[in-house]
């Protein structure tokens, strides 16, 4: 990690939040245990017709791990939520998780207005979702459209295609083009790893491109280990090879999981912070006839 990073998320003390969402049975589970190397959610039983029938997840559970990243750690609080789209009107879902985005930034609005802050406030706004993306292999389906185009306004969102090993590598650089194309056409609103053209240095630029130009993320998650030429890898068995989950060849896990707990990071934190706080902050207040100030120093209180 930049030494200049470090020493930024230091000051700011390393706390990230990151929602998952997606259709039922995506992996967004598998996801969470491989980005964490831990069981941080239990395996459903799948052999059991009744059980798999079921959401595993039922409610917007969200829940803290430490992990640590190059030396660093880590406060990583990760929202898991229900997977949708099994239902015919899944409009619930997206109220259930627009809800808790604004209800998180509602309660620091909250503490903005007390006259005694506290300054030990817990932050629990969503710094990051990530949007699993059905590999179809046609193009973004309309609960994706409506999904993201609606959440992008008050969360950065990154969208990953999911289970990336079931599709082909044409199949899926051509599904990633569609899904880029779509992402275009709808304006739907993503973390597309802003340049600041006046600030940001070449090697930045250069970085944010390469990242730019993977979206949307293709990741395999397992939390399976073999041995391959006396190697530990994670990764995902078939009777005709493996797919690896920390192979860059084979899937875009290990950059995703880079910039998402050490290069940007920190951006991440601050768009949430700067753009989509404010912005809702003057919405609420403006709706609520208020003359909307500036943001005062909320750094106190936000830490
Ligand atoms: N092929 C493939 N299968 C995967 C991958 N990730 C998870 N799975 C499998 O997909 C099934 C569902 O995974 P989960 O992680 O439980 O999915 P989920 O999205 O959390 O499911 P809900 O909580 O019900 O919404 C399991 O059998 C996983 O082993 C992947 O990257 N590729």
């Amino acid at each position: 990690m930049p030494t200049t990073i470090r020493r930024k998320n230091l000051k700011k003390g390393l706390h990230f939040t990151l929602m998952v969402v997606g259709a039922s049975g995506m992996g967004k589970s598998t996801f969470i245990n491989t980005l964490c190397e831990s069981s941080v959610f239990p395996k459903t039983d799948y052999s059991d017709p009744q059980k798999a029938a079921m959401p595993k997840t039922l409610s917007l559970t969200p829940l803290t791990v430490e992990i640590e990243e190059e030396g660093q750690k880590l406060a990583l609080t990760i929202v898991d939520t229900p997977g949708f789209g099994d239902n015919i009107n899944n409009e619930s879902g997206f109220y259930d998780i627009l809800g808790y985005i604004e209800q998180q930034y509602d309660d620091i609005l909250a503490e903005e207005s007390r006259i005694k802050r506290n300054p030990k406030l817990s932050d629990n706004r969503i710094h990051a979702l990530l949007y699993f993306i059905t590999p179809t292999g046609h193009a973004l389906r309309e609960i994706d459209i409506e999904f993201m185009k609606r959440l992008g306004a008050r969360v950065n969102i990154i969208p990953i295609v999911a289970k990336s090993d079931t599709l082909s590598p044409k199949e899926l650089a051509e599904f990633k083009q569609r899904v880029m194309e779509d992402i275009a056409f709808y304006k739907i609103p993503i973390y597309n790893f802003p340049i600041d053209e006046e600030d940001d240095d070449e090697e930045t630029v250069e970085e944010n491109n390469e990242l730019r130009s993977l979206l949307p993320f293709a990741v395999i998650g397992s939390e399976e280990e073999v041995v391959i030429n006396g190697r530990r890898v994670r990764c995902r068995q078939y009777p005709w090879g493996v797919a690896e989950v920390d192979n860059v060849q084979h899937c875009d896990f290990s950059k995703l999981r880079y910039m998402l707990l050490s290069s940007h990071l920190q951006d991440l934190k601050d768009i949430t912070h700067d753009i989509l706080y404010e912005q809702y902050r003057t919405e609420k207040l403006s709706k609520e006839g208020h003359d909307v100030p500036h943001a005062q120093d909320e750094e106190e209180i936000l830490g």
